[in-house]
C-alpha cells in the first residue's frame, strides 16, 4: 500500500466541498484494513441495533450519555478503555506475528508502510485511549467517594472532558479506514513528522486526535484538582486523605502542568505542517531537537501520570487485604509528591545519545536514578504492610503481588537505561521496549485491573467472578513474562525497535516465543471479558448488599453499592485517615440519622456530549482541509457552549422524603444482612 498523498481535486468546487478527501482515500484493495473496518462498523451497527431492539435509547440517553454523575462518567471512561484495549492489542498481535514470520529473512504479511502505522497506532492507542481513560475513569468513580463529596467540582465540564476523549478515539479509528495513520512512532518526532517527510494525512490525524482528547484531559485535571481541594468532607485534612486520593491529586497536578506542553508542541508542529513555518526544521532557523525536548518534557511526566494512581490503588488494596493500617502513610505521601516533582527533572534520559555532552547526561542520569529512592520507599511500605498481616489472596491482592514482583524488575532495567554509557548501547533497542512494557503492563495495567476487581462491586453492587479472574490473572502474568523477557535478550543481542523485516535467523526463535507470550495474554484478555460477562449474568449470586464486601477502610465503602446518585445522604465527618475503619470497630459506622436535609445536585445535560461529538467533524475537516466544515463545526460548538450559558435550570434539590425512602431501603437491607 502506498502512502495516499492526496491528489487534489481538479474541479475547484469539488476541492471546496471535499478538500483532500476523495474516493481513493479509502484503501479498498487492502483486505486487512477493509476487514478491520468492516468489523468495526458491524460492531457499531450491532450495538445500535440491540439498543433499538430492546427500546433502551431513552435509558442510555438520560442515564448514561447525558449524565454528569461522576460515577457514570467514570464507568464510561473504563468502557472506552476496554474497547480500545481490544484494538490496541490487535495491533500488538499483528506486530508479534509479523516479527515472528519476518525475522529470518521472510517476507511476513505486512508491508513496512503498514507495519509503521501499526506500531504508531498501538503506542498512541495504548497510552492515550487505554491507560489514560482507565486511570481517569477509576479516579472519577472513586476519588469523590473517598473524600465524601457528592460529585466533582464541575460536573458538566467532566462530561465534556469525557466526550472530547471519545472524539479523539473516534478519529484514530476513522484513520484506519479513511486515509492513513501516522508512520512516525507514538511521539511523532520532527522532522520525520513534518510535511516534507510525512506528506499524507496520517500525522494530521495524530495531531487533531491528540489535541482534542488532550484538551479533555487538561480540563479533567483542573476539575479533579478543584474537587480534591474544595470538596473534602469536614475534618478531612490533606494528611487524612486516602492514598489513592493523594496519588490522584499528584497525577492531576502533573496533567495540568504537563499537558499544556503537549498542546503547544503539537500546535507548533501543526503550524509547521499547515502554514509552512519552521519551528522544527533546520531550514528557516528551526531546530528538530527542540521538538524532542518539548515532547519529552510532557512525555516523561506522562508515564508518572499513569503509574502514580496505580500506586495509589495498590496502597488501598494492600491495606484492606492485609487487614492492617497502611504502613508509612506519611512516607507514602511524601514519596508520591517527590516522584511527581522529580518527574519534571529527568526528561533528557530519553535522548542521552543526542549529544548534549557528558555533564548534561550525568545530571539527568543521576536525577533519574534518584526516582528509585521514593519508589523503593513505596515498595517497602507495601511489603511492611503485608508483614504480619492476615493477607487474604483475593483477586485484587493477586494482581498486587504480581505487580510488586514485575514492577521491581521493570524498574531495575529502567535504572540500567539511566546510565548514559549503557544507554548508548541500549537506546532504541528492544531492551527499551521490554523495560517500558515491564513497568506499564506490570504497573499501570495490573494496577487498573486490580482496581477494577476491587471497586467493581462498589460501582455495580456485585463482585466479579473469582475463578475466571484467576485465569485472567495467571495468563496475563505468565504471558507477560513469555512475551517480554525474550525482548531483553534480543535487545542485548542488538535488535533495534520498530523493525518490520529482519535477516537474522538467531533472533527468530526468541520472536516466536514472544509471539506465544502475546497469545497467552490474548487468553488472559478473553478470560477477562468472560469474567465480566459471566458476572453480569450471575449477578444475583455475586450480589453484595452491604456496600463493603472486602471490609474496606476508606469512605467509598461507607455508602451502599452502587452508591445512590447523591453518594452520601449525610456528609460524613472525618477524625483521622482511618475514620471509617475506626467507626466500624466502635459500631458507629451504620447509624441511620433521624432526619435528612435537602441535597443540592447538578442536572444532566447533553451539552458536553454535543460539543464533544461535534469536535469529530471539526477534527476530520481540519485533517482533510475541508474548511467550510471546520468553520461550521467550530461555530456550532461555540454556539452550543454559549447557549448552555443561558440555561439557568442546572441544578435541583433532592427532597428529604426521597432521601429517606432510599436510605430506609438501604438500612432495611443492612439489617437482613446482619
Ligand atoms: C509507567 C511507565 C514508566 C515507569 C514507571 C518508568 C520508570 C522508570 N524508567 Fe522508563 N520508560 C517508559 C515508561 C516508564 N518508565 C517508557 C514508555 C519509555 C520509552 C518510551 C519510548 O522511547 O517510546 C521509557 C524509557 C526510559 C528511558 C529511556 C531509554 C532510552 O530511550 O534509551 C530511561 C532511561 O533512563 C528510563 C528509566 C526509568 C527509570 C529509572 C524508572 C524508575 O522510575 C523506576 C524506579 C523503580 C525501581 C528502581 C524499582 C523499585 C525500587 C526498589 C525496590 C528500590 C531499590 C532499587 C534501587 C536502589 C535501584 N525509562
Ligand atoms: C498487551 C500486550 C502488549 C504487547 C504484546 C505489546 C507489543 C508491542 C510491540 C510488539 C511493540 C513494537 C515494538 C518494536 O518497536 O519493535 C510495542 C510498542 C509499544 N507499545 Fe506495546 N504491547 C502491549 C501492551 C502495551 C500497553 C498496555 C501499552 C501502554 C499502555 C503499550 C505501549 C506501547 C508503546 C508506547 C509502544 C511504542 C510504539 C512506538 O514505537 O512508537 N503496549 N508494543
Ligand atoms: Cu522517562
Amino acid at each position: 500500500m502506498s502512502s495516499p498523498v492526496a491528489e487534489l481535486h481538479e474541479d475547484p468546487l469539488l476541492r471546496f466541498i471535499f478538500g483532500k478527501l476523495d474516493i481513493n482515500s479509502v484503501p479498498w484493495h487492502d483486505p486487512i484494513i477493509m476487514g478491520a473496518g468492516f468489523g468495526m462498523v458491524s460492531a457499531a451497527v450491532l450495538v445500535i441495533g440491540l439498543t433499538t431492539y430492546f427500546k433502551k435509547w431513552g435509558y442510555v440517553w438520560s442515564e448514561w450519555l447525558t449524565s454528569v454523575d461522576h460515577k457514570k462518567i467514570g464507568v464510561m471512561y473504563v468502557i472506552l478503555a476496554l474497547i480500545m484495549l481490544l484494538r490496541g492489542f490487535a495491533d500488538a498481535l499483528m506486530m508479534r506475528a509479523q516479527q515472528a514470520l519476518a525475522s529470518a529473512g521472510g517476507a511476513g504479511y505486512l508491508p513496512p508502510d503498514h507495519f509503521d502505522q501499526i506500531f504508531t497506532a498501538h503506542g498512541v492507542i495504548m497510552i492515550f485511549f487505554v491507560a489514560m481513560p482507565l486511570v481517569i475513569g477509576l479516579m472519577n468513580i472513586i476519588m469523590p467517594l473517598q473524600i465524601g463529596a457528592r460529585d466533582v467540582a464541575f460536573p458538566y465540564l467532566n462530561s465534556l472532558s469525557f466526550w472530547f476523549t471519545v472524539a479523539g478515539a473516534i478519529l484514530v479509528n476513522v484513520s484506519l479506514v479513511v486515509g492513513e495513520f501516522a508512520h512516525t512512532g507514538w511521539l511523532a518526532y520532527a522532522p520525520l513528522s513534518g510535511i516534507e517527510f510525512s506528506p499524507g494525512v496520517g500525522v494530521d490525524y495524530y495531531l487533531w486526535a491528540l489535541q482534542i482528547s488532550g484538551l479533555g484531559t487538561t480540563l479533567s485535571g483542573v476539575n479533579l484538582i478543584a474537587t480534591i481541594f474544595k470538596m473534602r468532607a469536614p475534618g478531612m485534612t490533606l494528611m487524612r486523605m486516602p492514598i489513592f486520593t493523594w496519588t490522584s491529586l499528584a497525577a492531576n497536578i502533573l496533567i495540568v502542568a504537563a499537558f499544556p506542553i503537549l498542546t503547544v508542541t503539537l500546535a507548533l508542529l501543526t503550524l509547521d505542517r499547515y502554514l509552512g513555518m519552521h519551528f522544527f526544521t533546520n531550514d528557516g532557523g528551526g531546530n528538530a531537537m527542540l521538538y524532542v525536548n518539548l515532547i519529552w518534557a510532557w512525555g516523561h511526566p506522562e508515564v508518572y501520570i499513569l503509574v502514580l494512581p496505580a500506586f495509589g490503588i495498590f496502597s488501598e488494596i494492600v491495606a484492606t487485604f492485609s487487614r492492617k493500617r497502611l504502613f508509612g502513610y506519611d512516607g507514602m505521601v511524601y514519596a508520591t509528591m517527590c516522584i511527581a516533582l522529580l518527574s519534571f527533572l529527568v526528561w533528557l534520559h530519553h535522548f542521552f545519545t543526542m549529544g548534549a555532552g557528558a555533564d548534561v547526561n550525568a545530571f539527568f542520569g543521576i536525577t533519574t536514578m534518584i526516582i528509585s529512592i521514593p519508589t523503593g520507599v513505596k515498595v517497602f511500605n507495601w511489603l511492611f504492610t503485608m508483614y504480619r498481616g492476615r493477607v487474604r489472596l483475593e483477586l485484587p491482592m493477586l494482581w498486587t503481588l504480581g505487580f510488586i514482583i514485575t514492577f521491581v524488575i521493570g524498574g531495575a532495567t529502567g535504572v540500567m537505561l539511566a546510565i548514559p554509557g549503557a544507554d548508548f548501547v541500549l537506546h532504541n533497542s528492544v531492551f527499551l521496549i521490554a523495560h517500558f512494557h515491564n513497568v506499564i503492563i506490570g504497573g499501570v495495567l495490573f494496577g487498573c485491573i486490580a482496581g477494577l476487581n476491587y471497586w467493581f462491586p462498589k460501582a455495580f453492587g456485585f463482585k466479579l467472578h473469582t475463578g475466571l479472574g484467576k485465569v485472567s490473572f495467571w495468563c496475563w502474568l505468565i504471558g507477560f513474562y513469555v512475551a517480554f523477557m525474550p525482548l531483553y535478550v534480543l535487545g542485548l543481542m542488538g535488535m533495534t525497535r520498530r523493525l518490520s523485516h529482519m535477516d537474522n535467523p538467531i533472533w527468530q526463535q526468541y520472536l516466536i516465543v514472544a509471539a506465544i507470550g502475546a497469545l497467552i495474554i490474548a487468553v488472559g484478555i478473553a478470560a477477562q471479558i468472560a469474567q465480566i460477562v459471566w458476572s453480569v449474568i450471575k449477578r444475583d449470586e455475586l450480589r453484595d448488599e452491604t456496600g463493603d464486601p472486602w471490609d474496606g477502610r476508606t469512605l467509598e465503602w461507607a455508602t451502599s453499592s452502587p452508591p445512590p446518585f447523591y453518594n452520601f445522604a449525610v456528609t460524613p465527618a472525618i477524625g483521622n485517615h482511618d475514620s471509617f475503619w475506626d467507626a466500624k470497630q466502635t459500631g458507629q459506622a451504620y447509624v441511620q440519622p433521624e432526619s435528612y436535609a435537602p441535597i443540592h445536585m447538578p442536572r444532566n445535560t447533553a451539552t458536553g456530549l454535543l460539543i464533544g461529538l461535534i469536535s469529530v467533524p471539526l477534527g476530520f475537516a481540519l485533517i482533510w482541509h475541508i474548511w467550510w466544515l471546520a468553520i461550521a463545526s467550530f461555530v456550532a460548538m461555540v454556539g452550543i457552549a454559549i447557549a448552555h450559558t443561558f440555561n439557568e435550570d442546572r441544578d435541583y434539590y433532592v427532597q428529604p422524603d426521597e432521601i429517606k425512602a432510599i436510605e430506609d431501603a438501604r438500612f432495611a437491607k443492612l439489617k437482613t444482612e446482619a
